[in-house]
């Protein structure tokens, strides 16, 4: 379902010079797996999140989602189109937009996709994260807890085939960030729903059937001083 073959990343140091971050030689998951991505800190693991959402353009080497080749689309708005049909992605920061409330924050990641927002399946999927009763608040007047739970919903709004979720449980308190797991794992169980999920956390990593370290399958990081 997601494939990565020879995927080459740089940046530029402030100097002008390359700074790779990833060069890894493959790495696929299968349809409605969950895995966990770990590493050291500045190891590259949102590098690799934003490439395989097509947020961030790689140097070299091919990701294939759902046996498309996402690397050789070029144009922006069909990249842009492709992922909000494809990917559902869950952030640190949550995301939201401020001026709008929690239903319309969904709604509208489903307009961008089909052209028409599924009002029904957006209170739909609020209430299964348990905001029902907060369908017209606007993030501002929600808690953190809440506001990752919109966001949740939103990722899962045009039934993704993968869920990219970079440190999703790292602003919340920790009495809330097991609920917030459990909701994305139930979803993705629910909908058949690949999950990537980037955390530092133990208790959350021990979790899950498949864990890979990024220094593993990257091999800039092999060798590095941790
Ligand atoms: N736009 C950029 N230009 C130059 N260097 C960058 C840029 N973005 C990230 N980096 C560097 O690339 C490295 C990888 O960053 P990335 O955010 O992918 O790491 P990470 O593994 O997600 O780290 P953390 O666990 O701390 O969130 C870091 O050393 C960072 O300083």
């Amino acid at each position: 379902m997601l494939l990565l073959e020879n995927v080459q990343k740089s940046y530029r140091e402030p100097s002008g010079a390359p700074l790779a971050i990833l060069d890894v030689p493959h790495f696929a998951i299968a349809a409605g797996e969950q895995v966990v991505v770990r590493g050291r800190s500045g190891c590259g693991k949102t590098t690799m999140l934003n490439s395989i959402a097509g947020l961030t353009t790689i140097d070299s080497g091919k990701i294939e989602i759902r046996g498309h080749n996402v690397t050789a689309i070029r144009n922006e708005a069909v990249r842009d189109r492709f992922r909000a049909e494809n990917i559902g992605i869950v952030f640190q920061t949550f995301n939201l937009l401020a001026p709008f409330t929690a239903l319309e924050n969904v709604m509208l990641g489903m307009t961008f996709a089909s052209g028409r927002a599924d009002a029904a399946r957006a209170r739909g999927l609020l209430e299964r994260v348990g905001l029902g009763h907060r369908l017209h608040h606007k993030p501002s007047a929600l808690s953190v807890g809440e506001q990752q739970r919109v966001a949740v919903a939103r990722a899962l709004a045009n039934r993704p085939v993968l869920l990219l979720a970079d440190e999703p449980t790292a602003n919340i308190d920790p009495a809330h960030q097991q609920q917030i797991i459990d909701l994305l794992r139930a979803s993705c169980s629910e909908e058949n729903i690949a999950m990537l999920l980037v955390t530092h956390s133990d208790e959350v990593s021990d979790q899950f059937d498949r864990v890979e370290q990024l220094e593993k399958i990257n091999r800039v990081g092999q060798g590095a001083a941790v």
